[in-house]
């Protein structure tokens, strides 16, 4: 199977706040995704989350290492309106929030054409039509939703738009951050069969950054654990669940409610973890 992400000794730090050392992000990350497969990419807040995601979408610069993408090796300078596009087929992100990523203003319709007429490289309006009809069906919404603005619409319904907007430009890699922690658990169950049955159709490869030890077990082939920046734990999803090696990985499975929880472990795992560096 090709890969759609490698990533290579990635580390990234930012200045300290009040002098003293910087603060190391993320710390010599590696990891390979394959093409239509599914990444969980877990671990607590201040982990590095958040920060290798926006490496991986170009937002941040990385001190060292490096992001293959589609078989394109990013670049420290990209400037300008093609760089701009190219990453943007590269990558795409759906956020907790779809309000941050939708007009107030737009119709569904509107928000997709405009995606649309940005990236498609000759926009006749039958192809963009056609292509609009499709990503609807993708995502699972009829086409009486294309006059609705975001705030006619339900919290599911609206992140679905915010899948559609993100698929549109046809990205090898869809990164998912807490894309459905705020939905309730049916809704959440919906987006997650839906985002299983696109990947399963597209062959996008589908990055989840989740808090939710329950997401990535449902919809993630691989997970990568992060601690303090560093990936401490990677392998099939199934396997570092049911047997997982490092004690961190133990202690966010007994801090997670669920069949595994055992708070007492926690207490006694946080104490372990509270002397190492
Ligand atoms: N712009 C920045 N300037 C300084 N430090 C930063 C910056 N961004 C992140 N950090 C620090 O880097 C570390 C990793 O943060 P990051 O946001 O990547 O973690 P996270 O796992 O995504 O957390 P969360 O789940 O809360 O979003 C933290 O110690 C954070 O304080």
């Amino acid at each position: 199977m090709s890969e759609a992400v490698r990533v290579s000794d990635l580390t990234k730090t930012y200045p300290a706040r009040r002098g003293g050392a910087r603060v190391v992000a993320v710390k010599d990350v590696s990891f390979e995704l394959a093409k239509g497969e599914s990444l969980g990419l877990v671990g607590e807040s201040g982990s590095g989350k958040t920060t290798l995601t926006r490496l991986l979408v170009g937002l941040a610069r990385p001190d060292a290492g490096t992001i293959v993408i589609d078989g394109r090796t990013r670049e420290g300078r990209e400037r300008g309106r093609a760089a701009r596009l190219r990453r943007a087929k590269e990558v795409q992100m759906v956020f907790q929030d779809p309000y941050g990523s939708l007009d107030r203003r737009m119709s569904v319709e509107a928000a997709l054409r405009d995606v649309l007429r940005r990236h498609l490289p000759d926009p006749a309006k039958d192809t963009v039509r056609a292509r609009i009809s499709e990503l609807m069906d993708h995502v699972g919404l009829s086409e009486k939703h294309l006059g609705s603005r975001p705030h006619e619409l339900s919290g599911g319904q609206r992140q679905r738009v915010a899948i559609a907007k993100a698929l549109a430009v046809d990205p090898a890699v869809l990164v998912l951050d807490e894309a459905v922690s705020a939905l309730d658990v049916s809704v959440q169950a919906q987006i997650l069969a839906l985002l299983n049955r696109i990947r399963a159709e597209t062959g996008v490869s589908l990055v989840f950054v989740t808090h939710d030890l329950a997401v990535v077990n449902e919809v993630t082939g691989q997970i990568l654990v992060m601690y303090k920046g560093e990936a401490v734990e990677r392998g099939v999803t199934a396997e570092v669940l049911r047997r997982p090696r490092h004690p961190y990985t133990d202690m966010l499975l007994s801090s997670a409610p669920g069949p595994n929880w055992q708070p007492e472990r926690v207490a006694e795992l946080r104490a372990a973890f509270a002397g190492t560096p």
